[in-house]
């Protein structure tokens, strides 16, 4: 079957198991992906139908192209899987576009929160404000200082007209703010998680403010459910093989962190989005892999040392870029001949940080570091949408074999009764 992926992953720098638990896991796989393909018929897991979905997108069209005339500022109100998905997707914002600044703000640190508002215009300013949940505190905090330097600088009116809101349906402080100010609001579905929901209106609507193609990214995403229900051997299903391979590694050779280690700039933010997915659905009941994101090739100069040669509990993944396409500058090969650099000679920057890393994933192999390699066809809409589907549904297999539960997350809940504690009791 041709590859339709816009990515491929190489899973030989990974020991093997033992035969008879390898062919168990793979056979639970075969079994979870045969129940999500039933969910995704009959909506079980919305999910799973919001790579098809268009809708939703046509329903944006009007806001969007507004706002896209009309705003020199969006500020992107929300944190966690309300904003790292958007922030992952605008990392593909071509930088000719010509639509507004997109800021998205995702801490209450008051200095860099500050020194980003006072330097806007708020009538070229527009909100869109994110939440789940609609209660989360930092969200709200943030919108509440924001409205009110806001009405003050251009009126109650203008105000509501420069605000959208997406929350689940309910009486949410931040649905109660919609409502009192009488804004457009768009439905967050209370069955999408957060960290699961950068497919819906959470990561695409910022994505289409910035010019990124959202039908592409929602493309790459069913590219990789067509692929992985198509009934074929789940050894042929990078996210079914990412699942079992990371499962075993967990069961028989002490893995307990998974490094992305990613040589794609644009990719970074992928990578935060990444580390709440793994962090979030995995890390319970005292199971879980320990998400870290580390830059190639800058982190080669200050935690490839450890990957090499400290304790064996990480399985790393090398994600490659694409071939450089027409590299706008090679190195002189005068230059290179002169300063006995003659490696160098001819080379681009491109040429350089796709060797480093091979070499990277080499020498991790070379010392028997489980290590997998992921090759990119392109850095584009598509193609992150297909890398985003692949990572959920790898997610959601890793936690059916690890048994537990990809899609709450019940121990953030402490902290947050105390935070409202310990404001109260400021007095
Ligand atoms: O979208 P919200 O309800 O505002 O939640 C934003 C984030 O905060 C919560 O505390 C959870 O840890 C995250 O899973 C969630 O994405």
């Amino acid at each position: 079957m041709p590859n339709t992926l816009p990515f491929t992953i190489d899973f030989a720098g990974c020991p093997a198991d033992p035969s008879s638990d390898r062919s168990a896991l793979l056979d639970q796989t075969r079994q979870a992906l045969d129940r999500l393909h039933g969910w995704q018929a009959d909506g079980t897991l919305p999910l799973l139908n919001l790579p098809a979905a268009r809708d939703d997108l046509a329903a944006l069209a009007p806001v969007v192209a507004r706002w896209r005339q009309e705003a020199g500022d969006v500020l992107v109100l929300g944190i966690g899987g309300s904003s790292l998905g958007a922030q992952a997707l605008l990392e593909l914002r071509d930088p000719a576009d010509q639509g507004p600044r997109i800021h998205t703000p995702d801490n209450v640190d008051p200095v860099s929160f500050r020194r980003l508002i006072d330097g806007l215009d708020w009538t070229g300013t527009r909100l869109l404000a994110v939440s789940k949940s609609g209660g989360t505190v930092e969200t709200v905090a943030q919108l509440l200082l924001i409205l009110d330097r806001m009405e003050a600088a251009i009126g109650r009116d203008q105000t509501a007209a420069r605000l959208v809101v997406i929350a689940e349906p309910g009486n949410s402080p931040l649905r109660q703010i919609a409502n009192d100010y009488g804004v457009e609001t768009f439905d967050h579905d209370p069955d999408v998680g957060g960290r699961f929901s950068v497919l819906s209106l959470v990561g695409l609507m910022p994505a289409m403010l910035g010019g990124v193609d959202a039908v592409a990214v929602r493309e790459g995403a069913a590219a990789v459910l067509e692929q992985a229900f198509a009934g074929g051997d789940p050894t042929g299903i990078p996210a079914a093989m990412g699942a079992v391979v990371a499962a075993g590694l967990m069961r028989h050779h002490g893995v307990s962190q998974a490094v992305q280690f990613g040589y794609v700039d644009r990719l970074a933010r992928f990578g935060e989005w990444w580390r709440q997915l793994v962090g979030e659905s995995l890390g319970k009941q005292g199971i879980g892999l320990a998400p870290v994101f580390a830059r190639g090739a800058t982190d080669q100069h200050s935690q490839l040392q450890l990957y090499l040669d400290g304790p064996r509990d990480k399985l790393v993944t090398v994600i490659e870029p694409p071939a450089e396409q027409n590299p706008a500058w090679r190195i002189r090969p005068e230059a290179a001949a002169r300063y006995g650099v003659d490696y160098l000679s001819g080379r681009s920057l491109g040429d350089l940080i796709a060797a480093e890393a091979r070499a990277t994933a080499s020498s991790l192999i070379a010392e028997g570091r489980p290590t997998i390699c992921m090759r990119l066809d392109a850095v584009d809409a598509r193609t992150i949408g297909a890398l985003m589907m692949n990572a959920m549904l790898e997610t959601i297999l890793l936690a059916d074999l690890l048994a537990v539960d990809p899609f709450d997350q019940p121990a953030v809940e402490k902290g947050k009764i105390l935070t409202r504690e310990y404001l109260a009791a400021l007095g």
